[in-house]
């Protein structure tokens, strides 16, 4: 199963250990594609590789047009990160928004108010592991 997890960037980086620890255990079911986005240098490595904004922008929609399913962790505000969830709403592939309702940004109604987007609220990584695991499991 190829998933696509999508997560700030150009947002702000405050929860990357967050996203890395969301990589490792979806890579426990499957093929994450974007596991960069869970690296702290990502941007810095981008630029080593010579990718222009538009070469990200065009990788990224190749990844998730292959995409089973998309996790999005959506506690820091990122228009990328809204921006690939309608994207693949419009795809019709399941998406998982992870939300911490301890954060500083209440969440956005065009996610919370979206019929087609499934909104898990946690605390913890932990918390989420049994809940992406039966997403995984009704979705893959
Ligand atoms: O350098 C990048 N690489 C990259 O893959 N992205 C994609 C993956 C993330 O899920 C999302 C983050 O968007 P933003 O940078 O607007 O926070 O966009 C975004 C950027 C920078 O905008």
């Amino acid at each position: 199963m190829d998933v696509f997890f999508s997560g700030s960037i150009r947002g702000g980086r405050s929860d990357v250990d967050r996203y890395a620890a969301l990589i490792e255990i979806l890579e426990g079911h499957g093929d994450v594609l974007t596991e960069h986005v869970g690296v702290e240098a990502v941007e810095a490595k981008e630029q080593a590789d010579g990718l222009t904004d538009g070469d990200i922008h065009d990788q990224d929609l190749a990844w998730l047009r292959q995409a089973d399913v998309v996790v999005a962790e959506v506690t820091t505000p990122s228009l990328g990160v809204g921006y690939e969830i309608g994207r693949a709403v419009e795809l019709d592939t399941p998406v998982c928004c992870l939300y911490r309702p301890d954060g500083d940004h209440e969440l956005s109604a065009m996610i919370r108010g979206n019929d087609a987007v499934t909104v898990e609220e946690y605390r913890e990584v932990a918390a989420v592991e049994s809940v992406l695991a039966s997403f995984l499991e009704t979705h893959g």
